[in-house]
């Protein structure tokens, strides 16, 4: 079995797949490669182990590559690849659930202290020279005790993120999801809002869905001047969620507090986006997985799903069961 890996991934999952005595072909370089060139060497393998490519696995590309039989994805959102086309030629796509919970909503949550503190922005007033003295009236930020934190999503991210914000500053849970999770309501004493109470009541709003085109830019205009004037937009999920456009004008009409964005849209952000410069958010360039524990962990889950397709197996984080069946 040869299997292209397009980008290098941490040892522990090149090891493995070693081990089974399975053939790699692994793109040396941290250069995304063109559509073509990326088509091209999958033609020639039987499988892929995609890291965050720009190259969408959509039907196109499945037409493309008739041989490939199967997809382990190096993320656990599988937003790059269209499911359907996978389904109708019965191939198993995997991805890397869990070991990266932790490390992401870690982030969720720094981002949430750093926009409420406005940390980025008092860290480049150094950067500019623009300490100054001591002002009792400026910079002054919010504290999060006791107040809410509305969930969009309630998967396994969006859980450890109300985990912590509970534990730290004793937030009330609030959340929404496609179904309810009474079992995480018990646990984290939450409540089943609908969208339009999320966004009416929380004072920090997370989202944390895996992002369908149905989602594209659910937060927009119309959703951001339905928020508190005091709340917090936090999004580590994707950046097709938010309209950028619309979301710098809720900002600098305090239609919104601040902001705080581990992803764009687009990906990667440019330094002129106009969005840094703004004293209320906060953006990291998609570091939401980026611990030497969370990517150990995904190589291993990735390795585990093509080591799974080499052995006739099912893949064991498999997004698209419904291909064994
Ligand atoms: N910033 C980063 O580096 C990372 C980002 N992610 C993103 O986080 C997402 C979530 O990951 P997990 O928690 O593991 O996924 P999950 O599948 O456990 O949770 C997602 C939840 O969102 C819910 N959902 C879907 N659409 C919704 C909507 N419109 N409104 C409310 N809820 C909705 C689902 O029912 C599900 O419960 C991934 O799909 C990925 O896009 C994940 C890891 C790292
Ligand atoms: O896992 C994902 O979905 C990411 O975005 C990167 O870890």
């Amino acid at each position: 079995m040869n299997v292209f890996i397009n980008k290098n991934i941490p040892e522990a999952g090149i090891k493995l797949l070693q081990e089974k005595g399975i053939n790699l072909t692994i793109n040396p370089t941290e250069n995304v490669l063109s559509r073509e060139k990326f088509i091209k060497i999958c033609q020639e393998n039987d499988a892929l182990l995609s890291v965050g490519t720009n190259t969408l696995l959509d039907e196109d590309f499945f037409q493309q590559c008739p041989n490939l039989k199967g997809i382990a994805l190096f993320s656990v959102g599988f937003d790059s690849v269209h499911i359907p086309s996978a389904n109708s030629r019965k191939i198993p796509v995997g991805n890397t659930p869990d070991v990266l919970s932790r490390a992401t909503s870690d982030v969720a949550f720094l981002l949430m202290q750093s926009v409420a503190r406005k940390s980025f922005f008092n860290h480049k007033r150094i950067l500019n020279d623009q300490w100054g003295s001591f002002n009792p009236l400026a910079n002054l930020g919010q504290e999060l005790y006791g107040k809410t934190l509305g969930v969009c999503g309630l998967g396994r991210i969006g859980f450890e993120m109300a985990q912590k914000c509970k534990a730290a500053f004793g937030m009330n849970i609030i959340y929404h999801n496609r179904s309810r999770k009474e079992d995480a309501e018990k646990e984290l004493d939450a409540k089943f809002v609908d969208f339009e109470t999320l966004l009416a009541e929380s004072d920090v709003l997370s989202v944390h869905a895996n992002y369908t085109a149905e989602n594209n830019e659910l937060f927009n205009r119309n959703t951001f001047a339905k928020m508190k004037p005091n709340s917090i937009f936090i999004n580590t999920a994707r950046g097709k969620f938010q309209n950028e456009a619309d979301l710098f004008e809720a900002l600098t009409n305090n239609i919104i507090w601040g902001a705080g964005l581990d992803v764009t849209n687009p990906e990667p952000m440019k330094s002129d986006n106009p969005l840094l410069a703004l004293p209320n958010c906060c953006v990291l360039p998609h570091i939401g997985s980026a611990t030497y524990e969370a990517r150990n962990g995904m190589a291993v889950c990735a390795a585990q799903n093509i080591i799974a397709l080499f052995e006739n197996k099912k893949m064991p984080f498999c997004v698209n069961e419904e291909v064994y069946s």
